[in-house]
Parts: C-alpha cells; structure tokens; sequence
C-alpha cells in the first residue's frame, strides 16, 4: 500500500530565508509520526503544505495519493486537520460547532459521541468565546476528527492542556490509531512525543536531523547506562555499557536490597536536547 505521506525535497522560501530546505518525510498507513524541533525549525510549515495551505518552493508531495496542491474537495474531505486555534466562530455553541462541520464531510462521527469523547459533554451548550484555552483546544480537536478522517494532522494538539486533559486527549489519540488512522503531529512535549509516537522526527533548520522510534532516537538504547546507589552515607555512581553486571556485582558486595539503586539511561529529552545543539526550544 502506498504510505499515506511521502516527501522529498521538500523546500519553503520565505524571501530569502530558507523555512524548509530539502526535506524527506514518510508515514505509512496507520501511523503516529510526531514531528519534533525547536521554534522556526520548520515543522509547522511542513504540515501547512501538506495540507495544501501553503504553496512549496521545491520537492515532490504527495498526501493520500495526491498533490495537496491540486487536492479537491473530495480529498480534503478525508483528512482531519486540527490547526493551531483560531477565533473564527466564536460566537457558536461547541454542540452547534461540531454538528456543523460535521454536515461538510460525507461519513461523520456521531457530533455528540466526538463531543464526549474529548471531554466537553458538559460544555456542549456554551459558546466557543467563552471556553478556556484548554477546552478551546479540546474544540478543536473535536472539529478536526468528526470528519472520520483517514489522516489527521494534529499542530500542538496539547498546547494549554492541564496533565488530566492531556492525558485524556493521549487516550483518544490512542483510540483513533487503534482504529487505522493516520496520524502527524507536531509537538514540544517529549513526553507526547515518546507516548503516542511510533516514531518520531527530529527537524532542524528546515531539514530532518534524526528520526526512528523513540526508545531507539539517537542510538538511544546503545548509550551507556548509569548505575547510581548509596554506600556509607555517599551516593555514588558508575557509567557502564553492562548495568546488570554492575547491579549484580553490586548485590554480591551490598546483599539483595541496595539502597537508593537507580539505573538510569539517557531520556527521549536528553537525546533530543543533543540532537537540536543543547538549544532548548
Ligand atoms: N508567513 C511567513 N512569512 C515569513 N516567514 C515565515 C512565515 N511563516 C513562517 N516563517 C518563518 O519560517 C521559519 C519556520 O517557521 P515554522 O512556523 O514553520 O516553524 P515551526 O517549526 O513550526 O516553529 P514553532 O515550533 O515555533 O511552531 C521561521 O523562521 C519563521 O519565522
């Protein structure tokens, strides 16, 4: 089956600065790519071309099959776009908002169950004006997935959300990729990145710097581990490429219970943080 993203080449000039340069991307049918890189690395114009938005410079795209650049409506109608918020419609209800958009698109979701499923049942009969930024956010993503699309692009789905709405938007996330959709997100939240991606994509100045699942980014896996524990009142610590032996020899010398053990390799944070130069976004 062809994959339901395939990029290369890609470029965006904005005057004389270069937003995307030379940029290879695919994501096969049913996947969760996330799409990592700090501020103005270029991600958010990539996922606007993508969604036929923004006009490329340069490079072969197809989406679902199709240039973005000539996707009629038929095709837009199977994707799911969740945009970073904008205020049009804002004096709507969020049950009005929801069935409306629903009416565009030809095989919809139930607009109550998407209205429940992102938590906003109670909130079904308020304007959009009035929410707060979270549940705002929430909207959104309910209007980005009642089309029932087979891809589903996602720009800072969580940006504004508490740790309980976060975690019940990763939950729906996790439903809809059970159910066979694919799914592109940008995020800046490593923690999202490492839960809900199958693999993620790390974007620097326009091109792709590093990509693979998250447990392997960056040789990951490979990297020597840290042993940590307490001994006579001290902490100490041995880097090693062989934590088990090391905890073994440790249990030999200290009996079954260690004090204070930790064994800790380098987090999907650490990595990146290489990845993009130390720069934190
Ligand atoms: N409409 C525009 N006109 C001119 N320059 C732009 C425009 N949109 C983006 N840029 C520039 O292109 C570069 C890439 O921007 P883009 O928004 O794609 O980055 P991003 O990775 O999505 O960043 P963020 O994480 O902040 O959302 C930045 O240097 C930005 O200033």
């Amino acid at each position: 089956m062809p994959h339901a993203v395939e990029v290369v080449g890609l470029s965006k000039l904005y005057g004389a600065k270069r937003a995307v340069d030379g940029l290879d991307l695919h994501v096969a049918r049913g996947e969760v790519v996330a799409l990592l890189g700090p501020n103005g690395a270029g991600k958010t114009t990539t996922v606007e071309i993508l969604e036929g938005y923004r006009v490329r410079d340069g490079g072969d795209v197809r989406v679902l099959g199709q240039d973005p650049q000539s996707g009629g409506r038929a095709w837009r109608s199977r994707l799911g776009i969740v945009l970073q918020t904008n205020n049009d419609l804002a004096e709507a209800t969020v049950a009005e908002l929801v069935r409306h958009f629903a009416t565009f698109f030809p095989r919809p979701r139930d607009p109550e169950e998407v209205i429940a499923s992102v938590g906003l049942q109670d909130k079904a009969g308020t304007r959009a004006r009035q929410l707060s930024g979270g549940q705002r956010r929430r909207l959104d993503v309910a209007l980005g997935i009642v089309g029932r699309p087979e891809l589903l692009f996602l720009d800072e789905p969580t940006t504004g959300f508490d740790p309980q709405a976060r975690r019940s938007f990763w939950d729906l996330i996790e439903a809809l990729a059970a159910d066979g959709t694919t799914i592109l997100l940008t995020t800046h939240y490593l923690e999202e990145a490492e839960r809900l991606a199958d693999r993620v994509i790390v974007v620097r100045d326009g091109r792709v710097v590093a990509e693979g699942p998250p447990a392997d980014l960056g040789g990951r896996t490979a990297r020597r581990a840290v042993v940590r524990w307490s001994q006579d009142g001290q902490t100490r610590e041995v880097r090693t490429d062989t934590p088990t032996r090391t905890v073994v020899e440790l249990t030999a010398e200290l009996g079954e219970e260690i004090p204070g053990l930790q064994v800790l390799r380098p987090t999907l944070e650490d990595v990146y943080l290489s990845l993009i130069d130390g720069s934190p976004s």
